[in-house]
């Protein structure tokens, strides 16, 4: 197995979990050499081998993808105002740096490459989430134009991952524990909400049922910004927590779309997961014609604001089931 950022909390959680399901090696495929060291001392286990490169740069791609059966790809440029500031940094990122890893991944052999999206890559209204659409795009492509390949990608989107680092989530604990307001960009702001944990099944879901091109999303619960700061003050044993609303930032939206209507449309119901597939068409699309009337999606777009929507106390019992937060709460 490879895993590309497998620095950042996403692979790191990513490697724990698939250590202790007993798998043989990790390559951990990462630019930063700190948190290389960091994650080598911290796990220490010999089964963890650790490549320093850029996904930029395919030459360096190749050592880590050697012998490797899996790979899970979630380096990325993901500060959605930094990408607004920088968004050709996020271009060469996010998008030629997929591009690299799967054409690494296609040349060395690996049999099943899983890319990571986001629910901002659906009508992309920013740079971080326009490139992370093309980085569908491409993964969708190489399906595509490659039906021969021995090589299955598929692609997970999420929603917003809870208590990852730099998330409202830990800000409003820090700003709870200052006895600061809590800064609210714009409280009717709604966002889905899902686990690390939650996030690592997905990954699983997809090694194990994907058909190349294949696009899964997990289903997930949303809160407006509003509820979610009452539900970790409430926690935190705030239970009139000061707010104050600072206004949306660069890029952002008011409301998230896991699925767009076309998605749902073609999206197959697997339970916790929806999958679409690939559309495997050429570009010959009289051969495709049925002699049926065309049928338009009616189906609705799956947002964050049409999705089941918590109240304070759900949110609250969902995020007492974080390791972080259970953490804060028996030191406290
Ligand atoms: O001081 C703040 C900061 C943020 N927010 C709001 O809180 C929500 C969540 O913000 P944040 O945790 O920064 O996440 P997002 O900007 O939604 O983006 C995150 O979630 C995405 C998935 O949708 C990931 O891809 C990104 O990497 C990750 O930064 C948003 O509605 C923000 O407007 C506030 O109300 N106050």
């Amino acid at each position: 197995m490879a895993i590309s950022g497998g620095t950042g909390s996403f692979g790191s959680t990513m490697a724990r979990h698939l250590l202790e399901r007993g798998v043989e090696r990790i390559h951990i495929f990462s630019r930063d050499e700190t948190k290389q060291d960091e994650m080598r001392r911290q796990f220490n286990d010999e089964r963890l081998r650790f490549f320093l490169g850029d996904v930029r740069d395919e030459s360096s791609l190749l050592p880590a993808m050697r012998g490797v059966d899996y790979v899970f790809h979630a380096a990325a440029l993901k500060q959605v105002p930094s990408c607004e500031f920088f968004p050709q940094q996020a271009v060469l990122t996010n998008v030629q740096g997929s591009h690299n890893v799967i054409r690494a991944a296609s040349m060395a052999g690996v049999k099943s490459l899983v890319c990571l999206s986001t629910d901002k890559a659906v009508y992309p209204v920013n740079a971080m989430g326009m490139t992370k659409g093309l980085m569908e795009k491409t993964a969708q492509a190489f399906a595509r134009n490659h039906p021969e390949s021995q090589m299955t990608v598929s692609v997970t989107r999420y929603g917003n991952v809870m208590y990852s680092r730099g998330s409202v989530i830990p800000l409003f604990v820090k700003q709870l524990m200052d006895g600061k307001p809590l800064t609210l960009t714009e409280p009717t702001m709604t966002r889905f909400l899902m686990s690390l944990a939650e996030s690592v099944d997905l990954v699983e879901h997809a090694f194990t049922h994907a058909e190349p091109g294949d696009l899964f999303v997990r289903k997930a619960p949303a809160s407006t910004v509003e509820v979610l700061a009452r539900a970790v003050a409430g926690l935190l044993g705030v239970d009139d927590p000061e707010i104050r609303v600072i206004g949306i930032r660069h890029g952002e939206k008011l409301h998230e779309t896991l699925l767009s209507r076309e998605e749902m449309g073609k999206a197959s119901d697997e339970g916790d997961y929806f999958r679409v597939p690939l559309d495997a068409r050429s570009l010959q699309y009289e051969l495709y014609f049925d002699g049926e009337e065309s049928s338009i999606a009616r189906d609705d777009d799956y947002t964050s604001e049409n999705t089941q929507q918590m109240g304070v106390e759900e949110t609250k019992a969902l995020l007492m089931k974080l390791p972080e937060i259970q953490q804060l709460l028996t030191e406290r």
